[in-house]
């Protein structure tokens, strides 16, 4: 249903301009890369990619923002809304902002050294969100490996686009929150020396300014795309619980030293994963709607 050439009679100048307005942000905040594929990933595992997370809280909208996964977590709207508005610019009111999350995602992933690939288009923006599927239906990082399995299974995805897509965190950061429990229990499946690491840059003491203080996912290389994760998780060395379970003895620890040893395979497999993500249950057609705005349905 979605096309690559959605756009071609329409706005030929819709890729170019995302691709810019992406560059520009990426080369002021490497960060931002990480953050902009995050943000396509919990677009689309609620609701479908639809753009349901760009929206504000309104008088029939409960923002998915706010929801557990998201709150003072995910990021990325500014840099949307800026592409939006010159998207905008060049043709009004044609380019959807659920399409330009997705095309946000590739062309972050290419900005940092991480595979292109031809992101299907054509997906229309939701008028509704819904903060209640945001927190039943987004990973944890307190999940084990049979829970994480089956969240993305019930998206059409497989336990190996699972692991591929976790490969996302070769890049950018997590806040103390998110990895004080792996980092302070001694458990076996934790390198000493690199809990010890992190723990000094993560006090035990759960106070606003400690929780929010940020590790990079991936200790090796955290500004570029590579397959250093797995590398990481082999040596005990993932920064979440959800990290370190994909190689704890279970039935994905194949598919992660295949990853560990293969970084051509996994940068084809993640562009392939990427863009059966970007395939879950988009609004086409005469659904849904094209936003003016990202944040309100119009
Ligand atoms: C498998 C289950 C997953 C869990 C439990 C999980 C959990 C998390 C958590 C807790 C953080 C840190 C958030 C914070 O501290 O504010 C994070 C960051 C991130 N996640 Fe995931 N994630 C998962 C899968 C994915 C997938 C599939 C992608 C993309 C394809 C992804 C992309 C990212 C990126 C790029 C960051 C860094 C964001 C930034 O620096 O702004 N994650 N994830
Ligand atoms: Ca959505």
């Amino acid at each position: 249903q979605l096309s690559s050439t959605f756009y071609d009679g329409t706005c030929p100048n819709a890729l170019s301009t995302i691709r810019t307005a992406i560059r520009t942000a990426v080369s002021k905040e490497r960060r931002m890369a990480a953050s902009l594929i995050r943000l396509h990933f919990h677009d689309c595992f609620v609701q479908g990619c639809d753009a349901s997370i760009l929206l504000d809280d309104s008088s029939t909208i409960e923002s998915e923002k706010s929801a557990l996964p998201n709150v003072n977590s995910v990021r990325g709207f500014e840099v949307i809304d800026k592409a939006k508005s010159e998207v905008e610019k060049v043709c009004p009111g044609v380019v959807s902002c659920a399409d330009i999350v997705a095309i946000a995602a590739r062309d972050a992933s290419f900005a940092v050294g991480g595979p292109s690939w031809t992101v299907k288009l054509g997906r229309r923006d939701s008028t509704t969100a819904s903060k209640s599927l945001a927190n039943t239906d987004l990973p944890l990082f307190t999940d084990d490996l049979n829970t994480l399995i089956s969240r993305f299974t019930n998206k059409g995805l497989t336990a190996r686009d699972m692991v591929t897509l976790s490969g996302a965190h070769t890049i950018g950061q997590a806040q103390c929150f998110t990895f004080r429990g792996r980092i302070y229990n001694n458990a076996s499946d934790i390198d000493a020396g690199f809990a010890r690491t992190r723990q000094r840059g993560c006090p035990s003491l759960s106070t606003t300014a400690n929780n929010q203080k940020l590790a990079a996912l991936d200790l090796v290389t955290p500004n570029s795309f590579d397959n250093n994760y797995f590398k990481n998780l082999i040596q005990k060395k993932g920064l979440l619980q959800s990290d370190q379970v994909l190689f704890s003895g279970g039935s994905t620890d194949s598919i992660v030293s295949e990853y560990s040893k293969n970084p051509t395979t996994f940068k084809s497999d993640f562009a392939a994963a990427m863009i059966k993500m970007g395939d879950i249950a988009p609004l086409t057609g005469s659904a849904g709607i094209i936003r003016s705005i990202c944040s309100a349905a119009n």
